[in-house]
């Protein structure tokens, strides 16, 4: 089975006031290059998606690291319509049968991680294979064929339903359960940095931030 991963990244992070929170860094890397070195070693291609206005810095950041896979864009023709519409808009684009689908703002996923997310989806037989978090199905780190999640974002978006957990609705999915999960992973690392507090705390903290390989110097 070819693999995508898909970096839905075209929200306007509001909650990191006036900053784009997938260039702010940690250790010097931005979140959006961790989640790209991350994800490209398990993948065929990458798929990032965003606003046009974006796209340039992202560009920019991608350009200075060495990935395993070659990115391609997925542009937003409308903004601001939610993640579903990115979403769509990206498996519009990928070419993968089954891609990892991964917000901007994961500094610390695995690769190892996105690895059996692709094994056990292979192994499953249902269209996606969804963590569960504190409770919570995360549909922003799981893997999906693309075919039936393309189809389950236009069910979805056509009901005038706007929320990831309405596409997971639409789709026949498999469960990730925590204590499988942190077997694989510390939960830890699939905690969204959505607020400059999240990321001072992170910086703070003593889990093992490092990525392989060089630093990009983009410090901001
Ligand atoms: N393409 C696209 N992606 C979005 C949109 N809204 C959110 N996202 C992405 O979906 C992921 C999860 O969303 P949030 O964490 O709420 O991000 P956000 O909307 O940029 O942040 P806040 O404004 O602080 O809620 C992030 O990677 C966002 O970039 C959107 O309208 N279009």
């Amino acid at each position: 089975m070819t693999r995508s991963a898909i970096v839905v990244a075209g929200g306007y992070s509001r909650r990191f006031g006036d900053r784009e929170k997938a260039l702010a860094t940690l250790e010097g890397i931005p979140m959006l290059v961790r989640v790209a070195r991350a994800v490209s070693p398990a993948v065929d291609e990458l798929v990032v998606n965003c606003r046009a206005d974006q796209r340039p810095d992202f560009e920019r950041a991608l350009a200075s690291v060495n990935l395993d896979a070659g990115v391609r864009f997925a542009i937003d023709q409308r903004t601001d319509e939610g993640p579903v519409t990115g979403l769509r808009r990206a498996l519009e684009t990928a070419t993968g049968e089954s891609a990892v689908v991964v917000p901007c703002d994961l500094p610390l996923l695995e690769t190892r991680f996105v690895d059996r997310l692709f094994d056990s989806h292979r192994r499953a037989d249902t269209a996606a294979v969804v963590p569960r978090v504190d409770g919570y199905l995360q549909p922003l780190c799981a893997v999906y064929t693309v075919s039936a999640a393309l189809e389950a974002c236009t069910t979805t978006l056509e009901a005038d339903r706007y929320r990831l957990f309405d596409v997971l609705d639409e789709l026949d999915i498999a469960v990730l359960e925590e204590q499988r999960l942190e077997e694989w992973t510390e939960p830890a690392r699939l905690e969204a940095i959505d607020t400059p507090a999240s990321l001072q705390r992170l910086r703070e903290r003593k889990v093992e931030t490092a990525v392989p390989r060089v630093t990009t110097g983009l410090e901001r």
